[in-house]
């Protein structure tokens, strides 16, 4: 996968080069790139916002400066697949979705980010993202590109204003990225996760020391045995969601709560 981020901001992304996502991106399963929207700019104070058509607060940022670095990035080639990646679809699951670029788009105003969709974006080759400052793009921006047939995904990550769609990328690259294979560390902690197959909040973990300031986990934990502490997970998994997240146990599907059984 490449993911192409476009900011006035390129040292905020510099922290993808890091840990977990910069060691995927040296000859890994994912490739970065990090672009000043300014490099796109023509003028000498290199302008990309202007105050709002029809009048309001703040400043909107230019279409036109957006529409040279987008052009240039949503035709720029699909990266180079090794063989093996042929179907490769990653934890995201199914055949990769092509070559064709996701044009994502940081908003207050979009879709809420969820697993499934962070699951849906990690089986595609790649992804543009457009990040806004401001009071955002100019929304002939999104209009444009889904006319000529661009999939424009505009993500929210939850319901609060940042100064900037950067921090929203971040997350969103991260949500991502580490389901691509090679990523993560350890694949099979993608599986018994908050948000994951099971639908339901991850159960409460623990580690030695056993007993701290008086606290000790449940004792079917220490018992050896496995049908016992699945079960316990299970459930704990269960009360902790109906507590904190009731609007998940609505959504959940009744067989998946058994499954620990089965799995036994
Ligand atoms: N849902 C998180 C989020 C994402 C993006 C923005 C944002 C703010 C200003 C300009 C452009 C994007 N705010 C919140």
């Amino acid at each position: 996968m490449r993911i192409d981020v476009v900011t006035i901001f390129p040292d905020y992304l510099r922290a993808l080069e890091l840990s977990l996502i910069g060691r995927a991106t040296t000859g890994g399963p994912l490739e970065i790139g990090i672009h000043d929207l300014r490099k796109w700019t023509h003028d000498r104070h290199r302008t990309v916002d202007d105050t709002p058509i029809g009048g309001g607060a703040g400043m909107v940022m230019k279409p036109d400066v957006w529409g040279e670095a987008l052009d240039e990035l949503l035709s720029a080639p699909p990266p180079a697949r090794p063989d093996h990646e042929a179907d490769q679809g990653g934890q995201g699951g199914g055949p990769s979705q092509g070559g064709a670029p996701v044009l994502i788009i940081p908003t207050p105003s979009g879709e809420v980010l969820t697993q499934r969709i962070a699951e849906d974006l990690a089986t595609r080759e790649h992804l543009v993202m457009a990040c806004g400052r401001y009071e955002g793009i100019d929304a002939r921006v999104a209009e444009h590109y889904a006319s000529r047939g661009v999939e424009v995904r505009e993500l929210s990550i939850g319901d609060y204003v940042l100064n900037g769609g950067e921090a929203a990328a971040l997350v969103i690259i991260e949500a991502v990225a580490r389901l691509l294979p090679g990523v993560l560390g350890n694949p099979d902690s993608v599986v018994e996760e908050s948000h994951g197959a099971s639908g339901l909040l991850e159960y409460p973990v623990h580690t030695r020391p056993v007993s701290w300031r008086g606290l000790e986990p449940d004792p079917a934990l220490l018992s050896g045995d496995h049908g016992r502490i699945r079960r316990l997970r299970r459930d704990q998994a269960i009360a902790r969601t109906a507590q904190r997240r009731p609007d998940l146990i609505s959504r959940l599907d009744p067989a998946s709560l058994d499954s620990a059984d089965r799995a036994a």
